[in-house]
């Protein structure tokens, strides 16, 4: 049976989800060398925002087959190195959206109307009403910098208060954002006109530091901000400094560059800064969402399923995955094949997709592919996560090409590979929808499926050679399951491919070439 780690705390119904297929332990609050010492025995590793997985626990997790992220941030998992590993990293795209709009809702409000500082003064036994004038939300303008998931949602809760809303994010159009209520507008404009800015962007290169001293001096003195989206974003010592300079009116954080929060200015604050042990997600449906999500993701990939939300397979969603299902086999089986028959170290990999597989939603086949040109040199070790990088590390060149007119199927797919022996290519295409049929090999016509063993020569086509090979392959006990002839011209060169019953025998292809007229034979395993 399958071992699962749970290194982060998770709801129950997770649990349950990977008790199906896997031993679970549930082991938190583990020092990353404690992690390292005991991973290696586990088969899948499931985490929220507390657990750092880094390269070296990667490394350590010889039996890792998948890392689930029970959020939207993967940014605590080194993914590169789970990449080159053929981990797969899965997330819950969506399970606690609703919960992070709500907290900067919440946020908002409450750095509004000093609720905060308000409830810590009345339990002290005060009751002070004029330290706590608040602001009201209403008509004033709101910034929202990354209009995705969670900005959507917070601008459809904050439209519903009566705020005007602006938005900044590069990757939306006008007619998205105006769809959701939003003027789309350059970010310097933002965060000149805003009252209330927040903050709903991943942390990458570009957005680390974004509100900095430079930024912070544009915004009104009555601005506000709010983080509920990424640590480091915001740099914090220059936010610190331009709240208790009045160069703006306060800041409520969900995130911080490092959590837990160390020692920090901001904790010195007055009512003007709210901070909270990042709960954005902290909500018992977002808990059930995200668990559920993630550990059904591990149950399939345990149990040899695609996952349905990887951030590190390449366009292998749901719904392309449905629809390209078949095809995928196809391409796996394709590139074994012409791996085998190029023998040597392939440098070049023609794909050409043809038919309705000339779109760009195919674009996984050719991973697929590439997946079964390597299966002969990495066996178990390549899957659809790393078979790209491993391609590209063996110094494969992939070149893709499609075309959209095929004649006698509604999809083809012809791999060529050049490597250190020559050249070799084979096509394939579904009948019936599901069935792999080999359609050319070499550029000879054929029409056989695919079966584990077979023998391929390359021939003159002349009187008896099928005999000699069947009497030679006899002789050797090797039983002939099916056998066919693709050729161009009569008595030409031609192409002969074999299913047969069991794994050639040792020495067997010496002799099939000295058959006269043959020139070439190749036995291959799928
Ligand atoms: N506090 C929490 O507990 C919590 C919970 C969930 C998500 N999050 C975080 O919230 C953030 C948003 O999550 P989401 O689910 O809405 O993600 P999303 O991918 O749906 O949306 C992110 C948006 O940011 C935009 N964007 C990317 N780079 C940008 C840039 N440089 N400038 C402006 N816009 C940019 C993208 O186009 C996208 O529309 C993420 O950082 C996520 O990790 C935090
Ligand atoms: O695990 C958590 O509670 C935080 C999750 C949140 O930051 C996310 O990215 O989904």
């Amino acid at each position: 049976m399958s071992k699962v780690l749970v290194s982060d705390s998770i709801d129950q119904a997770g649990i349950d989800i990977l008790s199906q297929v896997a031993t679970v332990d549930v082991k938190t609050g583990l020092k990353p060398a404690e992690l390292i010492e005991i991973i290696g025995e586990y088969d899948a590793l499931m985490i929220r925002s507390g657990t750092r997985v880094t390269q070296e626990i990667i490394e350590a997790g010889t039996q890792l087959k998948i890392i689930g992220r029970a959020g939207v941030g993967v940014d605590n998992v080194d993914v590169p190195a789970a990449t080159r590993r053929g981990i797969v990293v899965v997330n819950s795209p969506e399970g606690n959206t609703i919960a992070a709009a709500e907290h900067a809702i919440a946020m908002i409000l409450a750095l509004s109307r000093h609720i905060p500082d308000a409830n810590a003064s009345v339990k002290r036994g005060a009751w002070d009403r004029n330290s706590f004038i608040g602001a009201e939300v209403y008509k004033k303008t709101l910034g929202i910098v990354g209009l995705g998931k969670i900005g959507s949602h917070v601008a459809a809760v904050a439209k519903a208060m009566g705020m005007k809303l602006l938005a900044y994010d590069p990757f939306i159009s006008t007619e998205r954002a105006e769809q959701i209520g939003c003027q789309l507008v350059e970010l310097d404009l933002l965060f000149q006109q805003a009252d209330y800015i927040t903050l709903h962007i991943p942390k990458t290169p570009e957005t680390t530091h974004l509100i900095n001293a430079v930024t912070l001096a544009k915004m009104k003195p009555t601005a506000r901000i709010i983080n509920c989206a990424r640590g480091g974003i915001i740099e914090e010592n220059a936010l610190a400094a331009a709240i208790k300079a009045g160069k703006i009116a306060g800041a409520a954080l969900d995130v911080f560059e490092s959590e837990p929060l160390g020692e920090s200015e901001l904790r010195s604050l007055g009512k003007e800064v709210i901070l909270t042990p990042h709960l954005g997600a902290s909500t018992t449906e977002a808990q059930v969402n995200v668990a559920i999500d993630v550990a059904e993701q591990i149950r399939d990939v345990l149990l040899g399923l695609p996952a349905r939300s990887a951030v590190n397979i390449p366009g292998l969603g749901p719904d392309v995955l449905e629809e390209l299902k078949p095809y995928m086999q196809l391409a796996e089986t394709l590139g074994n094949l012409v791996g085998q028959l190029a023998g040597g170290r392939v440098e070049v990999l023609n794909v050409r997709l043809q038919g309705e597989l000339a779109t760009n939603k195919s674009q996984p086949l050719v991973v697929a592919a590439l997946k079964g040109l390597l299966y002969q040199a990495l066996r178990e070790r390549v899957n659809y996560v790393n078979a790209s990088i491993e391609a590209k590390e063996r110094g494969i060149r992939v070149i893709e090409t499609r075309d959209a007119s095929v004649r006698d199927y509604a999809g083809t797919l012809h791999l060529e590979a050049t490597g250190t022996l020559g050249t070799h290519s084979v096509t394939g295409a579904l009948l019936g929808e599901r069935e792999i049929h080999l359609t050319d090999v070499d550029g000879f016509p054929i029409n056989v499926p695919p079966s584990k063993y077979m023998l391929f020569t390359l021939h003159r086509d002349m009187p008896g050679i099928i005999g000699k090979l069947g009497s030679l392959l006899g002789s050797f006990n090797v039983n002939i399951a099916s056998m066919q002839v693709g050729r161009k011209i009569v008595r030409g060169d031609a192409v002969m491919a074999l299913s047969i019953d069991d794994p050639l025998p040792e020495g067997i292809l010496d002799e099939i070439i000295k058959v006269p007229g043959i020139r070439d034979a190749y036995t291959v395993t799928l």
